[in-house]
């Protein structure tokens, strides 16, 4: 579990993170939406310290990060897993050697011991036979499935994903999310992702925070979303007409008990 209390963030005289107090439970995906610029990034750099917050706290497990030395966040580095925007795998190295490269900063197995554990995890996000392609010769979907073995490789308890589907066609997305959700409830993963996807949110949505403006504007899960009476939540979400008839359709679906 990762818990914000009042966090503040801001560049110059500009605040971009303006009290956030949140809750990302773990065994969840935690989404993050909200407009451009409304701070999701930078509230996800905060959370995995490539920022430092101007005030407020931020508890992994009851350990409080904003107070950790240099050596104790190291230490829970080695417990969170990142899967970036566009999968930033290392276009020189193999598929293999992507995966491995966590294995090789912070571990001390064998060279064998680390292949038993890169072929584990490749078959855990049904990549089987890719070791030695290069990631220009893989699809991106495949890429995507490199990056997330390679965020989970270490058996994280935090995972956070940096819009996890973009540049993806939305039936790979939708597979890629199902992915990001097996995973976080089967290792009891505090999963959070910053996403624009509408329909990660419908999907796989356990608990979403939308930001406005560098505040928490509503919380809530993906059924709590259709029936939400937010003005500028549903301005956001709905802005589309495609977005509508998706809303009353799953409506219909909800009232009929079908999800
Ligand atoms: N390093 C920085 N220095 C100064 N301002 C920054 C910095 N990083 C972000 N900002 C500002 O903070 C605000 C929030 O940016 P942020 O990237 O968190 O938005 P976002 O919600 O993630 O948007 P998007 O959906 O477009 O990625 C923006 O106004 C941005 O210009």
């Amino acid at each position: 579990m990762i818990e914000t209390i009042d966090l503040k963030k801001g560049f110059g005289d500009k605040t971009v993170i303006n009290g956030v107090s949140a809750t990302f439970k773990s065994g969840q995906c935690n989404l993050i939406i909200g407009t451009s610029g409304s701070g999701k990034t930078v509230l996800m750099k905060c959370l995995v310290g490539l920022f430092e917050p101007d005030s407020g706290s931020i508890i992994y497990d009851k350990r409080n990060f904003t107070e950790m030395d240099e050596h104790e966040r190291k230490q829970l580095r080695q417990q969170i897993g990142m899967l970036f925007q566009g999968s930033a795998l290392f276009d020189s190295q193999t598929v293999q050697q992507n995966v491995m490269f966590p294995l090789d900063m912070f571990t001390n197995l064998t060279y064998k011991q680390k292949c038993k554990k890169v072929n584990e995890t490749l078959d855990r996000v049904n990549l089987k036979d890719a070791n030695r392609k290069f990631p220009a010769e893989i699809s991106g979907g495949m890429k995507k499935r490199v990056g997330i073995a390679r965020a989970i490789v270490l058996q994280p308890k935090f995972l956070f994903c940096d819009e996890p589907n973009s540049g993806l066609d939305p039936q790979t997305s939708l597979l890629i999310d199902k992915l990001i959700h097996e995973i976080t409830v089967e290792f009891k993963i505090t999963t959070v992702i910053n996403t624009h996807d509408m329909n990660s949110v419908m999907e796989i949505g356990d608990h979403i925070l939308y930001m406005y403006q560098g505040q928490k504007e509503w919380e809530g899960n993906n059924k709590e979303i259709i029936y939400n009476k937010n003005q500028k939540l549903n301005d956001f979400i709905f802005a589309s007409e495609f977005l509508k008839d998706a809303k009353a359709m799953r409506m219909i679906e909800i009232e009929r008990g079908e999800k």
